[in-house]
């Protein structure tokens, strides 16, 4: 395959002005950095608005869109469009070199020297990433690439990138990376733990590191950010701010974190301390925007992460805000990276409103959880459930998968629900902490870190830390009360299985959450998972067939929108692939378990042929046995196989 450095990018790509990503080229001279700018006398910035255009804002004179001087779209040295950035190197050395004063955020396991790290990374487990199906649409896609090495990332990313112990891309970083650093617009959907935080951080960084000589405005007061990673929750953001940070080392990329439940003002002391990337929470940054501390007109990567979310109805609006009413550059010129594991078509829909000719890539089945996890369903009836999840957390105490190894995340429904169920968990003996949004977000940060050592092994959650959170040794997570959109179930049971290894994922069922029954099995089915017959006959039944499942056209999965709008059949090869996939279990997948599952008659635990989980079932061996979760070839968490339990 042929390289995909960005020096390859066509000519009609480029910027207008030649000059790289179009960012105007001034002289060194010119370069004023935000924490020196702040300390020279002048006037306050003013956050742009339709009828304040003379400063930064679309077409002000000196610096707005159209200007000719120094502006966005301005001819001879503005920001005049977008295309693969050429011309050399660059870590960014004229104006805010911070190189040696970085803390190195590699820690002790650190290994800042990458030449202690040529270990490969054994975390991840790359046989599972193979004969993944892989779909993209839109014009001129850039082809894919195996290595790292293939994009020209620059030295120092790629650097840190061994410090990661990254050894090969994940299948969304082979395909997304080469599109991002061809300066293209992507809506990019691939499975959870599969890596999408470095497929757009990779490039973001890569793209910075290119310009030498961005040129601020200067004169006024105001952080002018060249990067906006959106997330919907502090975690998360606090999470892509780390990782970020661990991508950037030593590059100069300077990556700064906003997010709401902390000191406003200590998180302007630290953008005026210069900022490249800005990862934020769109609360927190509406404020910061609306105070005038923050200027978006230099930016030229848009990330959300979570897309979906992002853009779905909570968040919508402030999404519109900060991307459509404020000074940020509009499609087409800055460029827009939307990333999620879910899809809905209405989302997509929704979406494209803010790219421009991008391209769609659909890594595995949109929408579809990992094979790797081990999904079980079981019916419960709510007054049974607390006895139930003490069962579940006595066998797995039985079978000495606990603590820091095997940690247990428990979704409720309500803030009060998981209150009282840490309470209750705590009395019975199961260390246990909570996050969600009635807590401070100093409690939530603590109990997130207590969960992460394993001090409290179990942590139960509102859908707050459903979504992105990357947390090592997640090995069951319990869906106690069911949510009430498939995606969201998806999200929920993607905090296990990660980057290549197994999880357990327990939801429990009752005449509660028959509107889930159908996307629910249909969900199962396409992961290989065992659907319990009770749960196929929920689903068969019309009336509870409906459920809010927004998923696409007949066919589970979904699809780039725009194809099922503009053809009707004929063009594009289906993607879905069938069978195989992500996984690859073989033997009929996990657990090819005879007999029911709870309330079905001659079927339960207890009467599973050889097995059961105990102490259901302590006869050992298919299945649930004691010594190990089954005897899945390869993936399974049977005795001798490192096991997510151990
Ligand atoms: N190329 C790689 N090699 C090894 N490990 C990787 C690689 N890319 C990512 N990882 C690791 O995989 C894990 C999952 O990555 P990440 O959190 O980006 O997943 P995600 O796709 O964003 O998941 P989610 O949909 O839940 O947000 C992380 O621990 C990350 O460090």
């Amino acid at each position: 395959m042929s390289s995909n450095s960005w020096a390859d990018v066509s000519e009609s790509e480029r910027a207008p002005s030649g000059g790289g990503w179009g960012y105007s080229r001034p002289s060194r001279t010119n370069y004023v950095p935000p924490h020196l700018r702040s300390r020279t006398p002048s006037s306050e910035f003013v956050a742009p608005s339709p009828g304040n255009n003379d400063r930064g804002g679309y077409g002000g004179a000196n610096s707005g869109y159209g200007g000719r001087g120094q502006g966005y779209g301005g001819r001879g040295s503005g920001y005049g469009g977008r295309g693969g950035p050429v011309g050399g190197w660059n870590a960014r050395s004229g104006g805010w070199d911070r190189r040696d004063t970085e803390t190195n955020p590699f820690g002790n396991d650190g290994n800042a020297d990458p030449a202690v790290n040529e270990q490969e990374n054994t975390v991840i487990n790359f046989e599972a990433y193979e004969d993944i199906p892989i779909e993209t649409s839109g014009d001129n896609v850039p082809p894919p690439v195996n290595t790292f090495a293939e994009i020209d990332l620059g030295e120092a990313l790629n650097l840190n990138i061994q410090r990661c112990k990254y050894v090969k891309p994940t299948p969304v970083q082979r395909n997304a990376i080469p599109i991002l650093a061809a300066g293209r617009d992507l809506m990019a959907c691939a499975q959870t733990g599969s890596g999408k935080t470095a497929a757009f951080c990779f490039p973001i960084i890569s793209g910075i590191m290119k310009d030498q000589h961005i040129e601020r405005p200067h004169g006024v007061r105001g952080v002018y950010p060249l990067a906006v990673i959106l997330s919907p929750t502090r975690e998360l953001a606090c999470q892509i701010h780390d990782e970020a940070r661990k991508f950037s080392y030593q590059t100069g990329v300077k990556v700064v974190v906003a997010y709401g439940g902390t000191p406003v003002n200590q998180q302007i002391r630290e953008l005026e301390r210069g900022v490249d990337i800005l990862v934020a929470t769109p609360g927190r940054l509406n404020d910061l925007l609306e105070r005038g501390r923050v200027s978006l007109q230099m930016v030229r990567f848009l990330a959300l992460d979570e897309a979906d979310r992002m853009l779905d109805m909570g968040f919508e609006p402030q999404i519109r805000k900060i991307v459509q009413q404020m000074d940020m550059p509009p499609p087409g010129v800055r460029q827009t990276m939307l990333f999620s594991a879910t899809f809905p078509r209405e989302i997509q829909r929704l979406a494209s409103d803010f790219l421009s000719n991008y391209i769609f890539l659909a890594v595995g089945r949109v929408g579809s959880s990992t094979d790797l996890i081990v999904q079980r369903v079981e019916f419960v009836h709510d007054s049974d459930k607390r006895s139930h999840l003490m069962d579940l957390l006595h066998a797995q105490r039985e079978n000495g998968n606990q603590g820091k190894q095997a940690l247990t995340l428990v979704f409720v429904e309500t803030k009060k629900g998981a209150d009282s169920l840490e309470n209750w968990l705590c009395i019975n003996g199961f260390p246990a902490t909570t996050i969600h949004g009635d807590r401070s977000q100093q409690e939530r940060e603590v109990a997130l870190r207590s969960f992460k050592t394993g001090r409290t092994p179990i942590l139960v959650a509102t859908d707050v830390a459903a979504r992105g959170l990357d947390i090592p040794h997640v090995a069951h997570v319990v869906n106690f009360d069911l949510p009430n959109d498939i995606d969201d179930y998806v999200h929920r049971i993607g905090r296990t299985g990660r980057a290549g290894n197994s999880g357990l994922a327990t939801a429990f069922f009752n005449d509660n959450n028959t509107t889930m029954a159908k996307p629910l099995a249909e969900l199962m089915q396409e992961a290989n998972q065992e659907v319990p017959d009770w749960l196929t006959r929920y689903a068969s039944r019309a009336s509870f067939g409906g459920g809010k499942n927004r998923r696409s056209g007949g066919r589970f999965g979904g699809r780039d929108f725009r194809r099922e709008s503009f053809s009707r059949g004929g063009g594009g090869a289906d993607y879905y692939g069938g069978g195989g996939g992500y996984g690859g279990v073989p033997g009929g997948g996990y657990g090819a378990m005879p007999g029911g599952y709870g309330p079905v008659p001659g079927g339960g635990y207890g009467n599973v042929p050889g097995g059961g989980y105990a102490p259901y079932g302590r006869g050992g061996g298919a299945y649930y046995g004691p010594g190990g979760y089954g005897t899945v070839p390869n993936q399974g968490y049977g005795p001798g196989v490192a096991s997510a339990w151990d």
